[in-house]
């Protein structure tokens, strides 16, 4: 087995008196994509945050490549984000900037690119997301949700990440623009030799892309001694997994849920 590319290890997160991750460890492997499932609030988007240095654990570690992202000074830090790509729920474009400019922002932000190396690394970018020359010169608030998901995945490529993170990458999308969106996530994979997590709601999406997937709960519902990992598999686990909680959240069957706290 590979050595893990990232790292948590024990790691609790607690903001004032909510907990919010409880002793989570997980290792992901090089060249794997991970699907992190849960129900709202328990802690999906925070774990993102960690791994790339924007919130600290309260206790416990986050390591990438073995150093823990917590002892990173600022320019350590810096380096590792640029082998980060992330998609966020919103695709985070610059409003101001055209697409061009959004997609070549981390390339000029890097310094070091020939205005013609960039030229060809955008366009390069831009063909494999299924955009034209056209798109080009185009302001954000031109595009369809799609389309702006598109452009934010060509900008998180444009540097060749080492890790994809991806934030509810489908959420708010039609049923066919999310599966190019999942197709996209699959042929980046299959392209690069990409770590990626994707934390996501649909089901969907988790069946087409993930290697493993890692169902956590929220603190909150836990007893004292409960782990927060629900499941840690493959996909096609899901549906016969023994924990009725990943059954229940599999078949969106609130059945029980309502009944307990009736
Ligand atoms: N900076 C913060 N300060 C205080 N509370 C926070 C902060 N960031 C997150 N939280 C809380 O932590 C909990 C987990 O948040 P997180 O965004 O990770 O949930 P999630 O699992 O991604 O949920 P969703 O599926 O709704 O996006 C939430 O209750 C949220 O309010």
């Amino acid at each position: 087995m590979a050595d893990p590319l990232i790292r948590l290890r024990g790691v609790s997160v607690r903001f004032g008196r909510h907990a919010v991750l409880r002793d989570l460890s997980l290792s992901v492997e090089p060249h794997q994509t991970v699907c992190v499932i849960g129900e709202s609030g328990c802690g999906k988007t925070v774990t993102l945050k960690l791994l790339v240095g924007l919130l600290k654990p309260t206790t416990g570690d986050v390591l990438f490549e073995n150093r823990s992202v917590s002892d990173l000074g600022e320019s350590e830090l810096t380096k590792m984000r640029l082998r980060m790509g992330f998609l966020f729920q919103q695709a985070a474009l610059f409003d101001s900037l055209t697409v061009f400019e959004n997609v070549a922002f981390g390339l000029r932000a890097k310094g070091g690119y020939a205005e013609a190396d960039i030229r060809s690394r955008v366009r390069d970018r831009l063909t494999e997301v299924g955009l034209t020359e056209a798109a080009e010169p185009k302001m954000p608030a031109e595009l369809s949700g799609g389309m702006r998901k598109r452009v934010g995945l060509a900008r998180a490529l444009a540097l060749d990440p080492d890790v994809m993170l991806y934030d509810e990458p489908t959420t708010g999308l039609d049923p066919i623009m999310t599966d190019v969106i999942n197709e996209l996530i699959l042929r980046t994979r299959s392209r690069r030799p990409v770590t990626s997590i994707v934390v996501t709601h649909e089901l969907r999406t988790v069946h087409k892309v993930a290697d493993r997937v890692v169902m956590l709960e929220p603190v909150g519902r836990l007893k004292a001694d409960e782990p927060q990992v629900l499941y840690d598999g493959p996909p096609a686990g899901l549906a016969t997994a023994t924990d009725p909680r990943v059954r229940e959240f599999v078949e969106g069957d609130a059945a029980r849920r309502i009944g307990a706290e009736e």
